[in-house]
């Protein structure tokens, strides 16, 4: 679903992402984690065709990522770490105007927004300018945005923050089922205990480079902490304990 080989970003004088390699399998929720600044949401950017590459390749879906290629992107989608939406819209014409650029069916759109309205207990807001949100209440919406669709890879970039618990809670289970279902999860967040708790695989950041990959199990095993917290073992292969 998701492959990267070589990719690499420079600013400037900086590289922000250095040569990295990995795949993400249909189906997987895969948690890229990493310090502040390790490269990321440049990465995320990439793997999107947002940005463009220093070097290196990205295969989203089989084919080659690129900034141009409209269709395949209408077949992924974003939760990115700032939810940043037209304040002027409110919240029914911004999923309205999102349903319209993926093509939803009217009848689709209508079971879906009821199905997350519940969800996110976001009934009777619709019509409030975004402006007037809270930072919590932008979040929900932008994650709507990002699912009600049904891509078939969602990348989101710390999707958590700000979600009350138990919208965390229920956000938890619809990633978890979602991948379930065959649809594929590429997360990034600092909230370790959130990959520790949904996430197949885990890939490492530090610097740009790929420092270790693998299943939970796997890392505790290279951190030499078997029974650790990811937390413990995050903190073991980034910073040496
Ligand atoms: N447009 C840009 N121009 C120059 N440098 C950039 C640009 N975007 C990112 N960087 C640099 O690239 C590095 C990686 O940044 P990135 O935002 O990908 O990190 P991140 O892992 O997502 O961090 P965080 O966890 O804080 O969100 C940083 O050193 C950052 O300053």
């Amino acid at each position: 679903m998701i492959k990267a080989e070589g990719l690499t970003k420079i600013f400037g004088s900086a590289t922000a992402v250095d040569s990295l390699d990995f795949e993400v399998p249909k189906g997987e929720l895969f948690a890229f984690l990493g310090p502040n600044g390790s490269g990321k949401s440049t990465t995320i950017r990439m793997l999107m065709g947002l940005l463009e590459p220093t070097g290196g390749s990205v295969e989203i879906l089989g084919e080659e990522m690129r900034l141009d290629k409209t269709e395949l992107k209408k077949r992924i989608s974003f939760v990115p770490d700032t939810p940043d939406i037209i304040g002027k819209l409110s919240g029914r014409e911004y999923l309205n105007f999102v349903a319209g650029v993926y093509g939803m069916q009217q009848e689709e759109y209508e079971r879906e927004l009821e199905y997350f309205l519940d969800f996110f207990d976001l009934e009777g807001r619709l019509d409030t300018l975004v402006e007037n949100y809270s930072h919590g209440m932008r979040q929900k919406l932008v994650i709507i945005g990002a699912l009600m669709h049904h891509p078939d890879i969602v990348f989101l970039d710390e999707p958590t923050v700000g979600l009350d618990p138990k919208s965390n809670r229920n956000l938890k289970n619809y990633l978890r089922a979602y991948t379930a279902a065959g649809h594929t999860v590429f997360l990034t967040t600092h909230t370790l205990s959130l990959a520790e708790e949904i996430a197949d695989r885990i890939l490492i950041i530090y610097q740009g480079v790929a420092r270790n990959s693998g299943t939970l199990d796997e890392l505790r095993a290279v951190a030499g902490k078997p029974d650790a917290s990811l937390e413990d073992v995050f903190l073991e292969l980034t910073e040496g304990g």
